[in-house]
């Protein structure tokens, strides 16, 4: 079951429920053993651990991954080791990722001819900081 670390944790561990050698540059959609249920207007979001990702190169392919209110299967990571040489073992029971449960919006999406303006328009991709 997932569970929080600590008091004030934002995310919730989420465990390996099978053992995984990753060679460097590889990649598998790895169990968690968990299914939950949602309640309608939320959504849960499936992230990397820093301790992983720092240490030994592994994180999630599709961070975060969505998992939505409806689904009732088992939440699978998708990780991949970015280490160029090191390969890395995982054993079940150990954390794999961090699941945050959040709000979130349905947006209702209205074609227009022009948006409003605003002070960034439409500069991005390291537009500021110059
Ligand atoms: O890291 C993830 C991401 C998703 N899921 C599950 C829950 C989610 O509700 C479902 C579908 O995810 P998503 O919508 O990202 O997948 P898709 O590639 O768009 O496929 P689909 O057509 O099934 O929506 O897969 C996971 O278990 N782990």
């Amino acid at each position: 079951m997932p569970s929080y670390a600590h008091a004030g944790d934002a995310g919730a561990d989420l465990y390996a429920a099978e053992d995984v050698e990753l060679k460097p540059g590889e990649r598998a959609v790895v169990g968690t053993g968990v299914a939950i249920a949602l309640p309608d207007g939320y959504a849960a979001f499936v992230h990397p651990r820093s301790g992983l990702a720092a240490k030994h190169g592994v994180t999630l392919v599709n961070a975060p991954g969505t998992v939505d209110a409806g689904y009732r299967g088992e939440i699978k990571v998708t990780l991949i080791n970015t280490d160029a040489k090191e390969p890395f073992r995982l054993r079940r029971g150990d954390r794999v990722a961090q699941l945050v449960v959040q709000r979130v919006e349905r947006a209702a999406f209205y074609e227009v001819e022009r948006l409003p303006g605003s002070v960034r328009g439409a500069n991005g991709f390291g537009s500021t900081g110059r």
